[in-house]
């Protein structure tokens, strides 16, 4: 028994222990599944956490773009807003009151819109104000409503605007105020004494409205006569000056209007805009159409048609004050016209597209009631005559007409010679200088500071002379009358229209001398004769006896039928003809009929002095030039010139073996001619081929014998003897000595050396004696032998003597013959003095001047000439 319960018990252990195996087994089981679920729980919750954190990293990185894009899209756009507002709204018709100024527009500038105050929006980097604009010329009639003293000071605002954005006399004012009688615009009552605004009286409106509908029938019918819908279109079109004004009528009006009085307001509220007819309203309400814009105001704020939603706020109105000082210079400027035409507004829309080949035309100005007046030059008028007194604007009349002329025709068609016997440099401006390397293409020749070089003026006009010869030889080959004909004749031809000016021309013929004569006869056959070869004078005079001594000469004034009068010129135009004595500032009397009165032109004139606007215009045409244009020749009366390296010997000595020629030419300084050509003195083996250079200024007298020294050693194989007998001369002759190829030195007291070392050997010998008159009588004899005999055996003598009496003494005294002289150059001398060496009784006409000798060569000259000695070392030593 015991041991079946023992077997039972031990059976159901064995049971219970299996039980609790399975038991447990299972619950390991759970437990590791549980903690499995659990792990992959953890996972999806890590999962889950990562995704929302990418999830918002992404949304985050998206918005930071999306922010980023808005705000450079609304600063783009703001920009954009803000310069399209600036656009829209530029100088007066936006500027803030604080720096408000009138601004002109240009010739075909359009209306703009008008600022009455700003709005604020929030640009994404905080608030910003944007001008709040409206429409009002040529777009739109305003309707204001709300709070009346603030719609007035909108209406204030805006009529300012709208007058300092447009020139005076564009916009006429109406206001109609019954209430205050005006005082609600006082400020502008000005522009009542220029007829630019009228005030009506409350009984007025129906004659005002009336005035208006017929304004505008009229515009309709005559102005744009169904070939343009409105004035704005017309004034483009033809991209002119505005046909007629814009009138703005403002109606202040509270009260009921009558039928008819409505009807008519509708008429104008329709059809006023096209032509130029503009309401500007408060405390009526317009008829709904397109051209209305409404803006309704409150208490410093408004909101308007062109803006929507936004609130405006508002600008203060204009100050009184600002409104009466604006006003009264409108008024001002209204009575004394429109501004003249600026140097810039001659200039054509294309550069050098004229022909000259029938006469020249261009604009020197433009007429007081606005076009421009064009100056002809051609077969009828061949020439012109200026006159007006100093400072009434000569220089700047021949500036202005230059400039245009210049602009308009090209070096082929036209070519300047410019001459000014003023003290001063005008026409240096046309050629090349140390600071501005351009020159105007078309000018061939300009002279300044010419005044005490007559002899440049005739230099001039007989190269003119030739210029004219060579035309009117080509005229005839070709058959040709005119130069128009030539030209067509000749097309490959250089045939261009010459136009010579020659300022303060009286000093040309003053004087009884050769040289007035010359200069009348040259002047006397180019006016004649350069009318139909293409050759004009234009002459410029301040000087009433200047022009009054042309009057003497009937053969040369008859041909200048134009004649330009500035202010208080006399004796220009013909007597009976006043206008130049009437005509303001700035501004001249142009005339192609001999000055006769009923054909004048009144012109006002562009300030064409202006140093920065003629670059421009130069610069332009010189950046325009064709290849082959020069540099025009300029003589400057004040500049010495310098000896050219053509005429400085290179360094070498010639060898004795090479040629020789037969008269080297010794170069004595520059000759006062259009090329500049140097003055040469022949010195062949004749008798008589020696040269004396008289006067007392050492300086120029050194110079002129080291010219002569070097451009002989620059010509060939030569020997050289300085004698220098004045301490003042030794530096320049020691300076000469240096730079020759082979000389020798002599001193006073080797002068038996030096007459020793005269020999002949068949080689060209110059004695080149400074202060010549100092060897003493002793040494005369031997002196007069080598003058005398010296040429045919090429010895030459080129000797400086202080004073033609001592020349003479040294020659043989009173009676002397002084033929062994054949060549001499005058400094300091008195004409009379040089009676004995001159073949003139009495002797030249020459006043002694700076940097300025007499040269006269026996074997070339019938009259002494003119010349300037060269500088050979620039420190005069
Ligand atoms: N149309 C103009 N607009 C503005 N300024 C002008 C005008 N014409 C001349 N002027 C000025 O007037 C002054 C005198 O003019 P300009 O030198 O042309 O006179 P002018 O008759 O040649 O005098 P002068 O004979 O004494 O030289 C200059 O300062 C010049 O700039």
């Amino acid at each position: 028994m015991g041991s079946h319960r023992n077997t039972l018990v031990a059976v159901v252990r064995q049971e219970l222990a299996e039980a609790r195996g399975t038991a447990r087994a299972v619950l390991a089981a759970a437990e590791s599944a549980r903690s499995e679920a659990l792990r992959r729980k953890q996972l999806i919750r890590d999962a889950y956490s990562t995704c929302l954190a990418q999830l918002a990293e992404a949304r985050e990185a998206a918005r930071q773009d999306i922010l980023r894009r808005t705000s450079t899209e609304a600063a783009t756009l703001t920009r954009n807003v803000e310069s399209l507002a600036a656009l829209c709204a530029s100088g007066s018709a936006g500027t803030p009151w604080r720096y408000w100024t009138p601004t002109e527009p240009d010739r075909v500038g359009r209306p703009r819109l008008l600022r009455i105050g700003t709005v604020s929006y929030d640009a994404g980097d905080g608030d910003r104000r944007l001008p709040a604009l409206v429409p009002l010329l040529d777009h739109a009639h305003v309707n204001l409503v709300g709070d009346p003293e603030t719609a007035d000071g909108v209406i204030s605002g805006l009529l300012l605007r709208a007058l300092g954005t447009t020139r005076p006399g564009d916009v006429r004012l109406t206001v109609y105020d019954p209430e205050q009688l005006g005082g609600t615009l006082a400020a502008f009552a000005p522009l009542g004494n220029a007829g630019l605004l009228s005030f009506v009286g409350p009984g007025g409106l129906s004659a005002v409205l009336d005035d208006l509908v017929e304004q505008i029938c009229r515009v309709n019918e005559t102005v744009l006569a169904g070939e343009y819908a409105s004035l704005a279109e017309l004034t483009a079109a033809t991209a002119g000056p505005r046909r007629e004004p814009w009138r703005v009528v403002v109606l202040l009006a509270d009260a009921e209007l009558t039928g008819s009085q409505r009807a008519q307001l509708d008429r104008i509220v329709r059809t006023g805009v096209a032509c130029g007819v503009h309401l500007v309203v408060r405390g009526l309400e317009l008829a709904p159409h397109p051209t209305v814009e409404h803006i309704a105001v409150r208490d410093g704020t408004a909101t308007c048609d062109t803006t929507g939603e936004l609130t405006v706020t508002l600008d203060a109105p204009p100050p009184p004050d600002r409104i009466a000082g604006f006003a009264r210079s409108t008024a001002e400027r209204l009575r004394e016209g429109p501004p003249p035409a600026s140097f810039a507004d001659l200039e054509p829309d294309k550069l050098w597209t004229e022909s000259s080949a029938h006469g020249l035309a261009a604009p020197i100005g433009d007429s007081t009631d606005g076009p421009l007046i064009c100056v002809p030059l051609g077969d009828d008028p061949p020439h012109a005559l200026i006159g007006g007194p100093s400072g009434s604007g000569k220089t700047n009349l021949i500036y202005a007409w230059i400039g245009s002329l210049a602009a308009r025709y090209s070096p082929a068609e036209l070519a300047f010679y410019l001459l000014d016997f003023k003290e001063g440099v005008s026409f240096a401006r046309f050629a090349p200088g140390p600071r501005d390397p351009s020159w105007l293409p078309q000018v061939r020749l300009a002279g300044i500071n010419v005044n005490g070089d007559r002899e440049f003026g005739l230099a001039m006009l007989r190269h003119l002379g030739e210029e004219l010869r060579a035309r009117a030889q080509a005229a005839k080959r070709y058959e040709a009358s005119k130069l128009a004909e030539l030209r067509a004749e000749d097309p490959g031809g250089h045939w261009p229209r010459i136009v010579a000016v020659i300022d303060e021309f009286q000093v040309l013929l003053a004087g009884r001398d050769a040289l007035a004569d010359e200069a009348v006869t040259l002047l006397e056959d180019l006016a004649r004769r350069g009318r139909s070869q293409g050759i004009h004078l234009v002459l410029a005079s301040q000087d009433v006896s200047g022009i009054e001594a042309l009057w003497g000469r009937s053969g040369l004034i008859g041909q200048f039928t134009l004649r330009i009068a500035l202010p208080k010129a006399r004796r220009v135009l013909a007597d009976t003809n006043l206008a130049a004595a009437v005509i303001p500032r700035f501004h001249a009397v142009v005339n192609a009929d001999s000055g006769a009165a009923g054909a004048n032109h009144i012109v006002r004139l562009p300030d064409a002095g202006d140093r920065a606007a003629w670059r421009t215009l130069q610069h332009k045409l010189w950046h325009s030039r064709p290849d082959d244009c020069v540099p025009p020749r300029l003589f400057d009366g004040d500049a010495v010139p310098r000896l050219p390296e053509a005429y400085r010997p290179a360094g070498r000595v010639p060898r004795v073996t090479s040629d020789i020629g037969s008269s080297p030419g010794a170069v004595l300084g520059e000759r006062i001619d259009v090329a500049a050509r140097p003055a040469r003195l022949r010195l062949g083996r004749m008798p008589g081929r020696n040269l004396a250079v008289l006067g007392t200024r050492t300086g120029e007298a050194c110079d002129v014998l080291a010219a002569a020294a070097l451009s002989l050693a620059a010509q060939g194989p030569a020997r050289f003897s300085v004698a220098c007998l004045d301490p003042g001369a030794e530096r320049a002759a020691a300076r000469l000595i240096a730079e020759l190829p082979q000389a020798d030195w002599y001193g006073p007291a080797d002068l038996d050396q030096l007459f020793a070392a005269l020999e002949p050997d068949g080689i060209p010998h110059y004695l080149l004696g400074y202060a010549l008159d100092a060897a003493g009588p002793s040494y005369r004899e031997r002196l007069r032998a080598v003058l005398t005999d010296g040429p045919e055996d090429r010895t030459h003598v080129l000797g400086w003597w202080r004073s033609v009496q001592r020349l003479r003494d040294d020659l043989g005294g009173i009676g002397a013959r002084l033929d062994t002289i054949g060549a001499w150059v005058a400094l300091d001398v008195q004409g009379p003095e040089l009676s004995p060496l001159s073949p003139q009784p009495g002797g030249p006409v020459w006043y002694p001047r700076r940097r300025r000798a007499l040269f006269f060569d026996r074997s070339v000259h019938r009259h002494p000439e003119v010349i300037i000695p060269y500088e050979v070392n620039s420190d005069h030593t």
